[in-house]
């Protein structure tokens, strides 16, 4: 069986995070294993504590894993600290996994900050350019470059950004802007849009997670990048179309829908 690590935050609403990258694997049939970084007290509705994990016990996870399982793709999450930046980086240099999806999760839907501010100089220096790829929103986008992103012509300009910063691919997300949630994906030579259809529904809460989880998933399993972007951002846009209506605030995505269409089992 094909094995992906998700290294992240914990989210006790089971929509974001390691929970949401854990839901992806299984419903990819992929082995899903995990690191967490930060325990998050975490609902539909807001981020109300984090717990940040001692960097010893991440980097002992890390090791842990790697030491014994066979590991085909790593997603990273939420790393929230400058010295979990670091340490996360060190420790997989050692390894050198085959593929490395970043998130470079900043900030949550509600508004709570999930990677300190001092934490971003060391995410772009010692993280993003051992990542096969990269996947900013367009407010991570922003704060990264340094460059405003109002259109998709600002969008393809910041991935050559990217390409200067030491980035090898982008995916960047374009579901922050009011048009059409299509994302760029760049290679570092050409550009592919990957279009999408907005679902109007306040649903959407760990669509990031999930979308990133999706392309370490599909990467483990052979395809390339180019495909493993196209399959995961088919696979988001169903999560999205039938999302759950679930808590007060923004609900889940529907991780399984696919599944649980084939073995008749929504609505019961
Ligand atoms: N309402 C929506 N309908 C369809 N696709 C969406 C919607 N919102 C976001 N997406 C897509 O979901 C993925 C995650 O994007 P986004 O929500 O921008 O990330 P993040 O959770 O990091 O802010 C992207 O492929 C984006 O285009
Ligand atoms: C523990 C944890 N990790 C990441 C996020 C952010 O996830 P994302 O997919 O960007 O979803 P929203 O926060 O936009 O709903 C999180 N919330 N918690």
């Amino acid at each position: 069986m094909k094995t992906a690590l998700t290294i992240a935050g914990s989210d006790s609403g089971g929509g974001a995070g390691i929970q949401a990258d854990l839901k992806t694997f299984a419903a990819h049939s992929v082995y899903g294993m995990s690191v967490i970084t930060a325990i998050t007290a975490q609902n539909t509705v807001e981020v109300r504590s984090v717990q940040n994990i001692d960097e010893q016990i991440i980097q002992d996870q890390i090791e842990a894993v790697f030491d014994d399982l066979k590991v085909d793709a790593v997603k990273i999450g939420m790393l929230s600290s400058p010295s979990i930046v670091t340490t996360v980086a060190e420790t997989l240099a050692k390894y050198q996994p085959n593929h490395i999806v970043l998130d470079p999760v900043m900030v949550s839907k509600g508004g709570h900050r999930l990677l300190a501010e001092d934490a971003i100089s060391a995410l772009k220096e010692e993280l993003m350019p051992l990542a096969d790829i990269i996947t900013p929103n367009i407010p991570e986008a922003e704060i990264l470059t340094e460059q405003k992103i109002l259109n998709e012509l600002d969008m393809k300009s910041a991935c050559i950004s990217f390409k200067k910063l030491g980035v090898k691919s982008v995916l960047l997300k374009g579901g922050h802007l009011s048009t059409d949630p299509n994302d760029l994906f760049y290679d570092g030579e050409n550009f592919y849009w990957v279009k999408g259809k907005r679902v109007h529904t306040k649903n959407t809460h760990g669509t990031g997670c999930t979308l990133s989880s999706a392309i370490a998933a599909n990467l483990a399993k052979g395809n390339t990048l180019l495909t493993s972007v196209q399959l995961a951002k088919a696979y988001i846009e169903v999560a999205i179309e039938h999302s759950l209506d679930l808590g007060n605030g923004h609900g889940p995505t529907n991780h399984f829908y696919e599944l649980y269409k084939r073995a008749h089992l929504m609505n019961q």
